[in-house]
């Protein structure tokens, strides 16, 4: 049947026409033609594709946090499935002298569990900067997507994804190499502002057998930091943040970073060096809090000297203010970072016991101090500082400990004369270990007799407990009388 010229020119305009009325539709209600379409295309689809897909994202939220179960599943792949990858990527790993080896961007692995097929791809999207900005480009967005039949939904939901999240975490566990995080880095202003924390390995050999200290003492800690990780249920149960407040105090050179050094290798746990006078302020703070992950241990050595926290709390109005007026200031200026601490003795507060504290879990917060009574009560009273442990002088029982260590003797005939002198001398830890570093004499006899009379001549010099004492109380008394 020939159509007559009337008809194609009819049925243009009513496409035309249709498309018009379309784009007048689209442009007062793009959203819900939007919807409309991708339902009806997504229905068209399951009807003929049988297969489901779950993403998971690196980044949860607003980018706070790195997402756990990614972490899990990048492990589990590199260690179970990657073997069957074509393209892989190699990245340093433990400090360096390792590479670890993970599926490249946009590869595919199959995996089988119970019968079922399963793949993996991982994903990026790549950001795209249009414009020059000061502020930093939001980074890639990485992705691993899981497709599977839809007939293995219960399995791949329920006992799948259970089983490579617990394989994945078992697997971090086994190839951590710990690391000690710091966040006075080297870095720029742009590095700074996508990474809170830089970080070296850790690798400080200390231990508590190493560690010169009352034994019953040590014991009592090693009982509790052990406890303590071994008690998830129990912090659930009650009701708090899994973490836990220490405050060593003591004199110099009495062990208290060390202390922290073996803690962090008795736990396995990672170290956050918190230098906090180079925290701009309490938001600041607040972020790097949020980006320490469980298993560690956050440090704030020498708290007494830190920052002015002798302040009055202020309210979190007031803070907040604060905080965006000097932010506000300093883009005005262009300056960078360097510039004085604002953190408040209240931001501190938030920063031990506050909401965001319990990010991530089993955490150990630390403070050390040289003047335990220079501290605001409220930032050591029980509840947020848990545990109060005193480093004090060597004593004969440190000694030994420290003569094992460095001399690899547990008894001498000097150590009758050196125990005498122990209780009448105030004397360090690290000053009695400078003492038995063997460096003196030829054999290995005439070497260790030669530290001991060594240390016995150190000690001599050293002031007595009560003139140090009698010492102390005059400063005290010089101070008050001062203020
Ligand atoms: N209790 C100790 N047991 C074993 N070694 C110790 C002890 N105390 C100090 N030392 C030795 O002395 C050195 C200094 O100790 P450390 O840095 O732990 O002291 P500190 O209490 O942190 O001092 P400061 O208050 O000055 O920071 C360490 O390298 C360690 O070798
Ligand atoms: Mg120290």
């Amino acid at each position: 049947m020939m159509l007559h010229e009337g008809y194609w020119t009819g049925l243009g305009s009513s496409i035309a026409g249709v498309m018009f009325m379309w784009a007048i539709a689209r442009q007062y209600f793009p959203s819900q033609l939007d919807f409309y379409l991708s339902n009806s295309t997504s229905k068209l689809v399951r009807l003929v594709y049988p297969y489901l897909e779950i993403t998971f994202f690196e980044y949860v939220g607003e980018r706070l946090k790195r997402s756990e179960a990614y972490a899990a599943i990048e492990a589990y792949l590199a260690d179970s499935c990657s073997a069957r990858a074509a393209r892989l990527k190699a990245e340093p790993d433990r400090g360096g002298t390792d590479v670890a080896l993970s599926m490249d961007d946009f590869e595919e692995v199959v995996d089988d569990f119970r019968g079922a097929k399963l793949w993996w791809c991982s994903n990026k999207i790549v950001s795209r900067r249009t414009s020059f900005s000061f502020y930093p480009a939001p980074e890639d967005r990485h992705s691993y997507r899981l497709v599977f039949h839809r007939r293995h939904r219960d399995l791949v939901v329920g006992a799948y994804l259970r089983h490579v999240v617990e394989e994945g975490k078992a697997i971090e566990v086994r190839k951590r190499q710990r690391k000690l995080y710091t966040n006075v880095a080297n870095m720029d202003w742009y590095e700074r502002h996508r990474n809170a924390w830089s970080h070296v390995p850790f690798e400080h050999p200390a231990t508590f057998d190493t560690l010169a200290m009352d034994a019953a003492k040590k014991q009592e800690i090693v009982e509790d930091l052990i406890s303590f990780s071994q008690s998830k249920d129990y912090y659930k149960r009650i009701g708090k943040a899994w973490k836990r407040g220490y405050l060593l105090y003591g004199p110099p050179g009495t062990g208290k970073s060390t202390m922290i050094a073996a803690m962090a290798n008795l736990l396995d746990y990672d170290v956050y060096d918190l230098e906090l006078t180079a925290v701009k302020n309490n938001t600041v703070l607040r972020q790097l809090l949020i980006e320490t992950a469980s298993k560690s241990i956050i440090v704030i050595e020498d708290i007494d000297c830190s920052v002015d926290l002798s302040g009055k709390r202020k309210t979190a109005d007031e803070e907040k203010r604060e905080d965006a007026e000097e932010e506000k200031k300093k883009i005005a200026a262009g300056r960078g970072d360097k510039e004085e601490s604002k953190v408040t003795l209240s931001g501190l507060l938030n920063f031990i016991d506050g909401i965001w504290s319990s990010c991530g879990g089993e955490k150990l917060i630390v403070f050390t101090t040289n003047h335990v009574e220079k501290l605001d009560p409220a930032l050591v009273r029980r509840g947020r500082m848990d545990k109060h442990v005193e480093l004090s002088y060597c004593s004969f029982e440190g000694f030994k400990v420290l003569a094992k260590n460095y001399l690899g003797i547990v008894e001498h005939p000097l150590f009758g004369e050196i125990s005498g002198l122990l209780e009448e001398k105030n004397i360090s830890p690290a000053d009695v270990a400078e003492n038995l570093m063997l460096k003196y004499g030829t054999g290995d006899g005439e070497k260790i007799e030669a530290c001991l009379e060594n240390l016995i001549k150190a000690l001599k010099e050293c002031k007595s407990k009560t003139e140090k004492e009698a010492e102390t109380a005059t400063v005290e008394e010089d101070e008050e009388a001062k203020e």
